[in-house]
């Protein structure tokens, strides 16, 4: 089954407005497949920014505006917070929820990230949900049960149904920013056991499901990673900071 390709730049505290019209200026040229979708996904106050620059027809078909992170609640006294429906009124179409830097600095748990989860779908907001490994539950043969034990809290949450409308990172913890990314056969028997976890549940939703990569992607490396039957795109840190590294990434994605 053809499933859609993604291409996500997460941005984390980086960037400012020269990247903003310099990433909608450099994407403008790209020529891309129908299948495949760009999200970028800078911090809040730049999402209008974005939003107002990338108004070109040719772009708004390609380019999908991303958020890093949105709040479990409706609205009210939750100082610093930002609401699902904010995000709408500012263009925003993804969501990136459960990041591990969230999860490991901000002491975001599973059962939180699926109330944010369930609240990004409740208003049409596409999450894409982050789960990964340690490096410690790697070498301890321990990262499939930790993936689902950071899934199932969701699907208890939102139902398996509902996984049809989401998007899966596989981001192992010890690859993020490090220089050091999982080789495409470890990639792929994760996010194999991503979907068939998924398919246990319901098998026609997991075959839906795009499952990105991220830890360290790159130009000299995704088009390997991107080769693999699992991996339908990437969820890109640092790479996506250098506009013309993540052309090139873009352009790798399967079509
Ligand atoms: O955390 C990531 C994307 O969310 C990956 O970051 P890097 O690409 O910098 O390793």
């Amino acid at each position: 089954m053809k499933r859609r390709s993604i291409i996500a730049a997460n941005w984390k505290m980086n960037g400012n407005l020269s990247l903003v019209s310099d990433m909608v200026s450099g994407l403008n040229q790209l020529q891309l497949n129908e299948n495949v979708e760009v999200v970028v996904c800078p911090s809040f106050p730049y999402l209008p920014a974005f939003s107002y620059a990338a108004q070109d027809e040719n772009l708004q078909r390609m380019i999908q505006l991303g958020a890093q992170n949105v709040s479990e609640h409706q609205s009210g006294a939750y100082t610093g917070e930002v609401s699902t429906q904010m995000l709408q009124e500012c263009g925003v179409k993804y969501v990136i929820i459960g990041h591990s830097e969230r999860r490991n600095y901000y002491k975001e748990t599973s059962t939180l990230i699926a109330h944010k989860v369930a609240k990004a779908l409740e208003s049409g907001l596409t999450p894409i949900i982050c789960i990964g490994e340690s490096e410690m539950e790697r070498d301890s043969d321990q990262t499939n049960t930790v993936l689902s034990a950071q899934l199932q809290p969701v699907i208890d949450e939102i139902g398996i149904e509902k996984f049809a409308d989401v998007v899966i990172a596989y981001e192992p913890v010890w690859a993020i920013g490090t220089g050091k990314t999982a080789s495409p056969e470890m990639a792929q028997e994760t996010h194999h056991f991503i979907r068939t976890f998924l398919a246990d549940n319901q098998v026609d939703v997991a075959e839906k499901v795009p499952l990105l990569y991220g830890g360290s992607m790159n130009a000299a490396n995704c088009e390997k990673l991107l080769a693999q039957a699992d991996i339908d795109g990437g969820l890109i840190g640092g790479a996506s900071l250098k506009v013309d590294e993540f052309k090139v990434i873009c352009s790798a994605a399967k079509g």
